[in-house]
């Protein structure tokens, strides 16, 4: 596209970037959270959503001083390579396209899964997990074909429902939130239980759910060369608003469900409709229970479609599909179908493929942006943003990208303790 904002006076206003940045990061992520942050409970769960924010905010800033020696519109794909070479662009090109691929499985799974249960619910008859998956597939698939400006519109429509049906529901579940569960109290919690070893297993869900930097270069380019300033404001915002809802939808919901009780939705696979379920069963009310429903759908169905366009973009930059009828059908197919093929015959992966969305994802958000900073501070004596990272900072975080592959490494071992 060639919008080209920078060289004229008047650029978009810090609201545009503000929101581009929450409605990537706030996604289905969110509801992985609580299940992936059961083990060490609400004070943990705090403390790790806190750092790992500050980490994936570093990790953004650093991919914006990195994106501002090229030109705006500059991708990873350039800046991979001109930085780092053919073999890190590959490993880099691989784990994007992962990313985008699983989470766009695990909102399909997501998405049809809170469908198949508002039908059951309110229209009462039953609708198969694997019908709702064709559904939902056809649908967006339909969307997309058609255009993306349509995607981008009822993307935009969703966002809004999204945050006023959150509201809504947790106006009405602050009033109930239970401090002795919040904090596992004696009186609720397993006997004997700990907490500290199921740390490692919370962070590719953490960083998952603080993705957004995908979208850097898209950020870069609504704002040109001349405003960095609204650039890392974006991202700040962005960030710290992500921080503090997620906080809040932990307490909500571990200050309803106590720890020992999350074990039965956890066995059940943790897809979303099972958490609704368990949510909706505490109040009285009928009506609480549509609008969480409600909340629900509209949370996965605007990340999926989302998601779903850098997907189809991605797919046809790389298979060099047209933008016509013909092409865009293409992509739609090669977008769509492995995808709804693997969730017609595992409906309910919504929890693993977040974790793995979050392993693929830390490779180039936690442990590329460090290295191409390096290469960026050498190659180029002045820069137009300077991330504040020093070389200590760069090889921590490095370090840090390192350790959330132990989780792996132990998971295949079969040493990993997961909260059960
Ligand atoms: N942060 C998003 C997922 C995401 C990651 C990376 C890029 C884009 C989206 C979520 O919580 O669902």
């Amino acid at each position: 596209m060639g919008i080209h904002i920078s060289g004229q006076n008047k650029s978009p206003g810090l609201t545009n970037g503000a929101m581009l940045v929450i409605a990537t990061v706030v996604g289905g992520g969110m509801f992985s959270l609580p299940i992936a942050m059961a083990g060490v409970w609400f004070t943990g769960a705090t403390i790790i959503l806190i750092l790992i924010a500050l980490m994936m905010l570093l990790t953004g800033l650093m991919l914006v001083e990195v994106n501002l020696h090229f030109e705006p519109g500059a991708s990873f794909n350039t800046f991979t390579l001109e930085l780092l070479g053919k073999k890190w662009n590959l490993l880099v090109g691989i784990a994007f396209g992962f990313v985008l691929y699983i989470l766009t499985y695990a909102y399909i799974s997501g998405s049809s899964a809170v469908l198949s249960q508002t039908v059951m619910k309110y229209a009462g008859y039953s609708f198969s997990s694997s019908l709702a998956v064709i559904v939902v597939s056809m649908l967006v698939g339909v969307i997309a074909w058609y255009s993306s400006l349509w995607v981008g519109r009822i993307t935009t429509v969703l966002i809004f429902g999204k945050f006023i049906a959150f509201f809504a529901t947790f106006s009405g579940m602050v009033s109930h939130i239970e401090i002795a569960k919040l904090l596992d109290s004696a009186s609720v919690a397993l006997q004997g239980t700990s907490y500290l070893p199921y740390v490692l297993m919370t962070l590719p869900f953490c960083i998952i759910s603080f993705g957004f930097h995908g979208n850097v270069p898209s950020l870069v380019k609504l704002y040109g060369k001349n405003n960095v300033r609204k650039i890392t404001l974006s991202i700040i915002i962005g960030t710290a608003f992500a921080v503090l809802l997620y906080i809040f939808w932990l307490a909500v919901t571990m200050g309803n469900i106590s720890r020992a009780e999350f074990s039965p939705i956890i066995a059940k696979g943790g897809n979303i409709d099972v958490f609704v379920e368990a949510i909706g069963g505490i109040f009285a009310s009928k009506h609480m229970g549509l609008i969480l429903t409600f909340f629900g759908n509209f949370a996965v169905a605007s990340s999926l479609l989302a998601a779903t366009l850098g997907l189809f973009d991605y797919i046809a930059d790389l298979f060099n599909f047209p933008n016509d009828r013909v092409g865009r059908f293409k992509t739609a197919v090669v977008t769509y179908l492995p995808p709804a093929v693997v969730c017609f015959f595992y409906p309910n992966g919504f929890v693993y493929a977040i974790g793995y969305a979050g392993l693929a994802f830390t490779i180039w958000s936690v442990i590329l942006p460090p290295f191409l900073v390096k290469s960026a501070r050498k190659r180029y004596s002045s820069a137009l943003y300077t991330a504040p990272c020093n070389n200590l900072v760069l090889n921590l975080i490095i370090v840090c990208g390192f350790i959330v592959y132990l989780t792996v490494i132990l998971d295949v071992l079969g040493w990993l303790p997961t909260f059960k």
